[in-house]
């Protein structure tokens, strides 16, 4: 009989975690394998009772839930590092009140976490679905589907770095624009998030001088309709307009929808904040840091391009200092911000207190009401 050998994937590791994502996504648990044993996991998202029932078989009393720090704050607890609750009956309508509900109260001791559940939780963020995980122990003695995903714990923590490094360019063909006519398409197969990058070359930029660069972070509802709770849309289009006007520039378009949570979880937290809480709490009481991307893996796009030296436009400190430390060149004098609306002005606001973001609102505000 023949045999078909595979040598496509030249990182096991690598398609072990994407594969691990996808059943993951599909509310299907699996199964970490560390160094001292291994664990079931699964999300908290589509979870329901019938589950619980199948999980609690296998746990016999051991399984438990991991939040994230951000999570455990909003519940009340002073805490900077992930924990976990014991779930000795795997209920849905526990597992709700405390990875979800806004009255949500800790009933019982938070434990710190384990590398397997630190690894059960990278799972899930970078499966953007909600950070937290129902995480079971596996005792040799217990028999599991041998259908299900097994992926090695050190490959998931090591998953954003190998993704970051490994950028390869797929393709690229001229695509104009109707503020700049001159604009290519390269798209990138790797970085952050779950599709492609796209840097957009705009005009024919020297890039033996530093090239105008926008790091620009993909939002579904301000990009592309205009959503007036963000500056966004307004910041793309200028951005596209002005290097046009002025020796072109390349933006990359990063998949990194709702600061890198996905557009579920940025919606979740929009219905949040149309119950009164900031861009920040918002995340937080979904169980996410302030911001979870990071921006290593637009370095090497830039590298990949030929550009060493870039005047990178932004308010975001964050890329300024992402780029710097990958060994770009940075000159980052350059603001961006979009109109101000009665809709964006307290999300503008928290960038500036909350992350540091440099913006001069009410310059802004005093410029717009000249208009
Ligand atoms: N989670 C979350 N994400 C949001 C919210 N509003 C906008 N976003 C996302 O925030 C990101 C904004 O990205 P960028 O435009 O690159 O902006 P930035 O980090 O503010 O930096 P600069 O614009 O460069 O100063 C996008 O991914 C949006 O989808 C929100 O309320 N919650
Ligand atoms: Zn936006």
């Amino acid at each position: 009989m023949m045999r078909l050998t595979l040598s496509l994937s030249d990182n096991p590791a690598t398609t072990a975690v994407e594969r691990a994502i996808m059943e993951f996504r599909s509310a299907r648990p699996v199964v970490i394998e560390g160094r001292d044993g291994s664990a079931l996991v699964v999300g908290v998202e589509d979870f329901d009772d019938a589950r619980g029932a199948e999980i609690e078989a296998v746990a016999a009393g051991h399984a438990h839930l991991v939040l994230p720090a951000a999570r455990l704050r909003r519940l009340g607890l002073e805490r900077e590092a992930p924990g976990r609750v014991a779930l000795p009956v795997v209920e849905q309508e526990r597992i709700e009140t405390l990875a979800l509900r806004l009255d949500g109260r800790i009933d019982a001791p938070v434990r710190p976490v384990d590398g397997l559940d630190q690894e059960a939780l990278e799972l899930a963020r970078l499966s953007l679905v909600l950070p937290a995980v129902i995480v079971v122990p596996l005792s040799s003695g217990v028999e599991i589907d041998a259908s299900l995903m097994r992926v090695p714990g050190a490959a998931i923590r090591d998953y954003r770095r190998a993704k970051a490094a490994d950028l390869s360019l797929v393709s690229r063909a001229p695509v104009p624009l109707e503020d700049a006519p001159t604009s290519e398409f390269v798209v990138f197969r790797g970085g952050e998030g779950l599709r492609d990058q796209v840097a957009i070359i705009v005009g024919k930029p020297d890039l033996s001088k530093p090239v105008t660069v926008r790091l620009h972070s993909a939002c579904l509802t301000g990009d592309l309709f205009g959503s007036l709770k963000c500056d966004c849309g307004d910041q793309l289009r200028e951005t596209v307009r002005f290097m046009a006007a002025n020796e072109g520039g390349i933006l990359l378009y990063l998949d990194q929808e709702g600061r890198g949570n996905g557009i579920a979880n940025k919606i979740r937290a929009y219905k949040l904040q149309s119950q009164g809480y900031d861009t920040y709490e918002a995340d937080e009481m979904l169980g996410f840091e302030a911001d979870q991307r990071r921006f290593d893996f637009a370095a090497v796009m830039l590298k990949k391009l030929g550009v060493s030296a870039v005047r990178l436009m932004t308010n975001n400190p964050e890329k300024i200092r992402a780029l710097s430390e990958s060994g770009l060149q940075v000159i980052s004098d350059h603001r961006v911000l979009g109109r101000p609306t009665a809709e964006n002005v307290s999300y503008l606001a928290a960038k500036r207190d909350r992350a540091g973001h440099y913006i001069d609102l009410e310059g802004l505000l005093a410029c717009s009401n000249k208009d």
